[in-house]
Parts: C-alpha cells; sequence; structure tokens
C-alpha cells in the first residue's frame, strides 16, 4: 500500500500569521447537492445523519478540516471505523504533512481497524498526497475515501490556500469540520473562516467525554450553516456517537444525567392539564405538588428502558414516598426553605429514608425548579397553539441561558430559532422543554 522504508521528513512550511484573506470558498463535486448541505432548511437533513448519502458503487470523499489538536486523525479513522463496522469500505488518505505523526498516528489506527491507508513520509505536497490517495482508492472501489488534513488555524493564510487547492483538487462531497468541545466562544470565527475557504457540511465536536459542554458547537453550526453530525467521546475508536441534541443540549444547559429522563415528564402530560400547568408555571409555581403529578403521569408510562432509566425510575419513586410523608403546605410550597431541619428528619424518619435522601429530593426540586422559573411571563397558549408555544418556549428558554455573547453571535433571538430548528427537530425540543400537540 506504501513503502514504509521511507524516511520522515517534515514539511518546512512557515506558519507565518498573517491577516487572512478571504477566499472564495472552493466548489466540492457535491455542487449539485449544495442543497443537501443546506441547512437553511430543516428538511434538508435530519440531525445525527450526514448530509450527504454514501451509496453502493459510488466512490464519496469525505475531507476533514479543522484547528490544530482538535482532534481530526482520531475522528478520521472513528469516522472511517463506524463506517466500516456498517458494511461500507473506508480508505485513510493522510494529506497532514505538516505534522510528522500524523501519518503514524492515521497508520497505527489504521491497521488496527485493519481499514487501508495511504500516505508518505516523503512527500511534502499534501495535494499530490491527497489526489494519489483518492485515486488508488477509487480503484480499488472503495465507497468512501476519507482525507484527513493538517491542523491549521485562521490567521494561517498560506495554510487555508493549501486546504482549499485540496478541496479543489479532490473535489469531496463533504467537508467535515473538527472543533474541540472546549473551544467556546471561538467556535464561530473560526468556523466562519474554514466555511469562507472550503465548504464545509458537516461539524463534528469531539472531547465530549471532558468537562466542556460544548457549547461552542451552536456557533459552528451557525458560523457553517451546518449539522452536528456526530461526536467524539473518548481516545478510543468507538468512542465516537452520532450527535443527538436532546442530551446535547441539556448538557449545555446543565441539567445532568438523568434530565433526559425528566424530559418524557413533559411527554406524557396530558393535553388537558397541559394548558393548566403551564398557567401554573408561566406564574412561577413550581410547586412540590407540581413535581410529584409530573412524576405520577411519568410512572403509568410503566417501565419505559433499561440502565440509567430505570435507576431514575427508581429515583423518582423514592422521591415520590417522601413527598407522602409531607404536609399539603409544604407540597403546595413554591419555597422548600421553609422546611427546616426537624421537619426534614420527620420526613425521612416517615418514609424510611435518610436525610441526605430526603436533602437530594430538596435539591432535585430546587434544580427543576429553578429552570422551570425560567417560564414565568410566558404567554399561554391557546388550544392549538401549543406547538408553535413549545417551539417559542425552547428558544425563549435557551436565550435565558446562553451566556449574551454567545447569543448575539448566533443571530439573536431569531438566529437561536433557527438554530434550534436545525440542530433538532420541533419534536425533540417539544419533549426538552414543554409539551405539545400530539
Ligand atoms: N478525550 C478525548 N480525546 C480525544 C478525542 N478526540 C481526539 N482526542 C485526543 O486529542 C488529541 C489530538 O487529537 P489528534 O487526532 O491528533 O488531533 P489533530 O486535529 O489531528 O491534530 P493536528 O494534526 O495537530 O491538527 C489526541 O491526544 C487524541 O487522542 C475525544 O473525543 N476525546
Amino acid at each position: 500500500m506504501f513503502n514504509s522504508s521511507l524516511f520522515v521528513i517534515c514539511r518546512p512550511i512557515s506558519r507565518k500569521s498573517s491577516i487572512l484573506t478571504i477566499l472564495p470558498p472552493v466548489t466540492t463535486s457535491a455542487k449539485s447537492s449544495s442543497k443537501q448541505y443546506s441547512t437553511s432548511c430543516a428538511k434538508c437533513w435530519t440531525p445525527g445523519k450526514p448530509s450527504f448519502t454514501l451509496k453502493k458503487g459510488k466512490t464519496s470523499v469525505v475531507m476533514f478540516v479543522g484547528l490544530q489538536g482538535s482532534g481530526k486523525t482520531t475522528t478520521c479513522t472513528k469516522y472511517a471505523y463506524y463506517h466500516q463496522k456498517k458494511g461500507w469500505k473506508p480508505a485513510l488518505v493522510c494529506a497532514d504533512t505538516f505534522r510528522a505523526g500524523a501519518f503514524d498516528q492515521l497508520k497505527q489506527n489504521a491497521t488496527k481497524a485493519k481499514i487501508p491507508f495511504y500516505g508518505s513520509y516523503m512527500e511534502s505536497d499534501p495535494v499530490k498526497i491527497s489526489v494519489e490517495g483518492v485515486e488508488r482508492f477509487k480503484k480499488e472501489n472503495c465507497d468512501l475515501i476519507i482525507v484527513d488534513t493538517s491542523g491549521r488555524h485562521k490567521q494561517e493564510v498560506a495554510l487555508f490556500e493549501e486546504m482549499r487547492q485540496v478541496a479543489e483538487a479532490t473535489k469531496p462531497d463533504l467537508v467535515i469540520f473538527v472543533m474541540d468541545s472546549s473551544i467556546g466562544q471561538a467556535a464561530f470565527d473560526q468556523a466562519q473562516a474554514f466555511k469562507q475557504s472550503v465548504a464545509v457540511g458537516a461539524v463534528i465536536v469531539t472531547k465530549m467525554d471532558g468537562h466542556a459542554k460544548g457549547g461552542g458547537a451552536l456557533s459552528a453550526v451557525a458560523a457553517t450553516k451546518s449539522p452536528v453530525i456526530f461526536i467524539g467521546t473518548g481516545e478510543h475508536m468507538d468512542e465516537f456517537e452520532v450527535f443527538d441534541v436532546k442530551p446535547f443540549v441539556s448538557r449545555l444547559l446543565g441539567m445532568g444525567d438523568w434530565s433526559g429522563f425528566m424530559d418524557k415528564i413533559q411527554e406524557v402530560v396530558p393535553m388537558d392539564q397541559q394548558p393548566e400547568l403551564l398557567q401554573k408555571l408561566s406564574e412561577g409555581n413550581f410547586t412540590l405538588r407540581i413535581m410529584y403529578e409530573q412524576f405520577q403521569n411519568l410512572l403509568k408510562m410503566g417501565p419505559i428502558g433499561q440502565g440509567r432509566e430505570k435507576e431514575s425510575q427508581a429515583k423518582i419513586k423514592r422521591y415520590m414516598t417522601m413527598m407522602d410523608s409531607m404536609t399539603n403546605e409544604e407540597l403546595d410550597s413554591s419555597n422548600p426553605k421553609l422546611m427546616n431541619e426537624s421537619r426534614i428528619m420527620r420526613i425521612a424518619r416517615g418514609s424510611g429514608r435518610s436525610v441526605r435522601d430526603v436533602m437530594e429530593m430538596l435539591e432535585e426540586y430546587k434544580r427543576l425548579a429553578k429552570i422551570w422559573s425560567k417560564m414565568k411571563g410566558l404567554k399561554i397558549p391557546k388550544k392549538g397553539e401549543m406547538s408553535a408555544l413549545s417551539r417559542n418556549m425552547n428558544a425563549q428558554h435557551m436565550s435565558k441561558v446562553l451566556p449574551p455573547q454567545m447569543l448575539k453571535q448566533i443571530g439573536g433571538m431569531g438566529g437561536l430559532q433557527n438554530l434550534m430548528k436545525q440542530m433538532g427537530s420541533a419534536k425533540d425540543m417539544m419533549g426538552m422543554f414543554g409539551g405539545g400537540d400530539k
């Protein structure tokens, strides 16, 4: 496949910083499918699914771009491995001639996963390598050729020009922008610079296993007008997941792990109870009784899953038992501070739980009450207007939680609404933030 006896030669390219000249984007071979790339229409792509379709018997070229160290090389292999497991025939081309270890890294991972690869220790021209690699794998009838490129920063004009040339020469069907989840607000400018040079059509957010919430992904989506398709959740090949908007937004809002389960609460509130509930919430009255009633609705659904969901269900039952030991006054209060130490001990004794459990339940209530307090002042819908309200709530809710700078960058409320549409179907979001027409 390649001559491993060649020596490693580092490309002597200078990474001089200068002001980025905005170059016209390279048109990819997916020109005819520009509709698929467009995310201005939510129907053009499905969240979590690549915005182009692989076809048996046809070779698709996917080019990976991004900042230095964002995880491109790792992600290229993960992406190849993911598709290989689904029965496709992927191949990897290492056009990262800047980082000495990049080819070795790709080679090692590709060998482990038994994925064919192409690269050179001698050749310093990434355009030449990528063209050769793509040609070779086309001849070998690979249906997915993945081109890894060097990491670059938006001010590195020469490297941006080089990236443009690689795209021009290989005519990728899809260009994926890889971003590190911890990049934060810089994501917008960087992603925009990439989009202005090559036709970025999708985003992959890496290192979601770390502490970062990945808020920069919203900016990258806004800047590139492209969907997030996968997330990286670790260094290993299989630590790679199809992007799912709900857990992502939960994490962004700091809603914790079992929030996904809590989302279901909104899904199961009977339609006739929804306006009343919304009315109470719009008045800022999220009481323990409301929480209790929603738990009841949720349990009516019966066992709904395995693992985490089962655990959450058990937790809910525990919470309800503790709430059964509360007085009406306590249940109808939206101020649990009223509950003094002796009451907490009494509730613990009455329900056969520990004080710590009661405290945990009250903390959970406070956390949910805080989230619901964002609903205060919302307009209550007339019957049939629920979907529209749900969509508004999502954006309104989010707009209150997002840092103002980020909100500004993504185009204020209008931009946020578009983004939410792009990031997930309205139904997904309804589940998250408050019911909807069924
Ligand atoms: N924890 C974690 N680490 C990751 C993930 N993806 C990549 N990494 C690590 O991030 C580091 C950088 O990854 P690379 O794949 O070398 O990044 P790159 O973008 O190709 O780097 P350049 O070629 O220098 O631009 C490596 O140590 C990877 O193991 C992820 O999803 N989670």
